[in-house]
């Protein structure tokens, strides 16, 4: 099979809007090495490039896909990534996106036209056509795991990244919410380290001191939903060597498993992780694996004293230090980095060719080294941006992040009225499983009051909240005992509750990254899923906007007697 890449170049990636990334591209401890790479793929790959002339306006990641497709003036979503294939209940579900009424424009590049690299990639046919587990090389102790848990067949993204991840490539990895990224990168691992890998020669004269794997997430729950996964892959017997290093928990505990249970694998938050690592507890040196959960959002200012011990210890080998001539490198070659999240801004992609070796750029259905994709310097001027900046341009990186499946939706209303109007919007959709959306902490206590008061079950999750209790909370709402969980930016990412059905956006998300996110909560795994913002009328432009960055029909609606009326689409500019 020949996938031609085209226009990969200067706007494959439009930088998510966020304050975060752009700061740490170039910054952390990570500059641009200028290694001789040679990028392999496949046995069978190989790549030609060839200059060509740019002249479409609406150069986007979504190019780099050979599925999408940007026609006259409306972009029209094909299904992506993806769940299990045919056979799976994803497709069975045969999710058509609506957008015939939908009057969206392409999305425009901010960046100035030039000049782009054609790449065409020759892709072994069998990476992207797996049907079954067994098909991408898995060893059989992991697959007779896995068929115990009920998981036969691969999501896409699955099948491109388990190949690739397995030939020891640095990875970037990129699909959109719920399309099953988190095992794309732990079945890959979980196949060369721990109890249920390929057996090798060296197994038996092995003395490992020093964990395997480190992988970071930036929220306890996300955290601990990892280490459930791996639990559930490994099995009641070895489910001990995974541990988990979040804040919150008590950390004397956590050290005292390290030492008696030697985890080959741990999943924590940035500060837990280094606080034990720093303080000679976690022995990372001659670790393999390094994952980053939610990329864009570690390498976010707040993160930066962590991520940049992390990233500095993890694989680094006994007897080199950073003085060494070979230093950074030599500790790079020791571990390999896998990159991973919904949205991918530049800077990840600079940060990640920085750091790897042989790096590539997996989504479902492509893959793509990262030598080949140009990205702009960030630009900053006095006001903070600049508008040819990547910061300022488009959030592609959103768009890819959406799940075809989902129905948007906004209507307006006062703020004192804003529960009431969430009340019957979950009545006229019959939603069961809603998360709603906040800014701040405060006020979320007083709209789970008013739900109950109102007889709708409903509970509140905040970073104020202990460890026991946001667990016991998010317990609690996947096993339906409540139907609204009312919540803050803590939930936006990575939390995974398949049941999920309706998403509701009480206040606006701060940008279109933050509403991809919130809504990737909902329509997980090829599942339907719907999505409501509630705004006050002067607040309108805000969605419009967002719609225009996004490019998908968020339309207008209002919920009476019982029922969703949607308005007649007004022209979006
Ligand atoms: N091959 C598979 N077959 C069936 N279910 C799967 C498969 N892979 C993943 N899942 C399930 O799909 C759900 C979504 O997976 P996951 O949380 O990894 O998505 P994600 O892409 O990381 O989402 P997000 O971007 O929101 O973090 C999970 O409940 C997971 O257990």
């Amino acid at each position: 099979m020949w996938i031609t890449v085209g226009q990969v170049h200067r706007n494959v990636f439009a930088l998510a809007s966020s304050r975060s990334c752009f700061v740490l591209g170039d910054h952390l401890p990570f500059r641009m090495l200028s290694l001789p790479r040679a990028v392999r793929f496949h046995q069978t790959a190989s790549h030609g490039t060839e200059i060509v002339e740019d002249k479409s306006s609406a150069l986007t990641l979504a190019s780099l896909e050979v599925q999408n497709k940007v026609e006259n003036g409306k972009k029209e979503r094909v299904k992506r990534t993806g769940g299990p294939k045919p056979s799976s209940r994803a497709s069975a579900l045969n999710v058509k996106p609506k957008f015939s009424s939908f009057n969206a424009k392409p999305v425009k590049s901010a960046l100035p036209k030039s000049a782009v690299v054609r790449k065409t990639l020759k892709i072994d046919e069998s990476l992207f056509s797996a049907k079954s587990f067994e098909e991408l090389g898995l060893p059989p102790l992991l697959i007779d795991r896995l068929n115990k848990e009920g998981l036969t067949t691969p999501t896409e993204v699955q099948s491109a990244a388990i190949p690739i991840i397995s030939q020891k490539h640095d990875a970037v990895i990129q699909s959109y919410t719920g399309s099953g990224k988190t095992l794309a990168y732990l079945l890959p691992i979980l196949s060369e380290i721990g109890p249920l890998k390929r057996p090798t020669e060296q197994d038996s004269t092995n003395k490992r001191s020093d964990v395997d794997a480190v992988i970071v997430a930036p929220s306890r729950e996300l955290g601990m939903q990892i280490v459930r996964e791996v639990e559930k892959i490994l099995g009641p017997n070895d489910k001990r060597l995974v541990q988990q290093l979040v804040g919150g928990a008590n950390r004397s505990r956590q050290e005292e498993a390290l030492k008696k249970n030697k985890p080959f694998i741990v999943v924590g938050t940035p500060g837990r992780i280094s606080e034990i690592s720093a303080a000679g507890k976690l022995h990372t040196h001659g670790c393999r694996f390094l994952v980053l959960d939610e990329v864009d959002q570690l390498l976010s200012f707040n993160y930066r004293e962590d991520m940049h011990r992390i990233l500095e210890h993890v694989g680094k080998k006994s007897g080199t230090s950073s003085r060494d001539i070979l230093g950074p490198l030599a500790r790079r070659s020791e571990r390999q980095t896998i990159l991973v999240s919904a949205t991918i801004p530049f800077s990840v992609i600079r940060a990640a060719r920085s750091w790897g070796h042989d790096p590539v750029l997996v989504r479902a259905m492509s893959v793509v080294p990262l030598d080949s994709i140009t990205v702009p310097r960030p630009v900053l001027s006095q006001s903070g941006a600049n508008s040819n900046s990547p910061s300022n341009s488009v959030n592609q990186a959103a768009v890819d992040s959406l799940p075809p499946s989902l129905e948007h939706y906004y209507c307006t209303s006062k703020a004192q009225h804003k529960v009431d109007t969430l009340r019957r919007c979950i009545h006229a959709l019959e939603a069961q499983t809603v998360i709603a959306f906040m800014n701040n902490t405060k006020p979320l206590k007083d709209v789970v009051f008013k739900l109950e008061a109102r007889g709708m079950k409903a509970t509140e999750l905040h970073g104020d909240l202990g460890k026991l209790t946001r667990s016991t909370v998010l317990k609690k709402f996947k096993d339906g005992e409540f139907r609204v969980l009312v919540t803050n930016e803590l939930s936006a990412r990575g939390l995974d509750v398949p049941e999920c059905d309706l998403v509701i956006n009480l206040d606006l998300p701060t940008d279109s990254t933050h509403y991809a996110h919130r809504a990737g909560r909902t329509g997980r795994l090829g599942r339907k899923g719907t999505v409501v913002t509630i705004c006050e009328e002067t607040e309108t432009f805000v969605v419009r906007k967002m719609r225009k960055q996004l490019a998908v029909p968020i339309k207008p609606c209002e919920f009476t007697e019982g029922k969703l009326l949607v308005h007649k689409e007004e022209d979006v500019e």
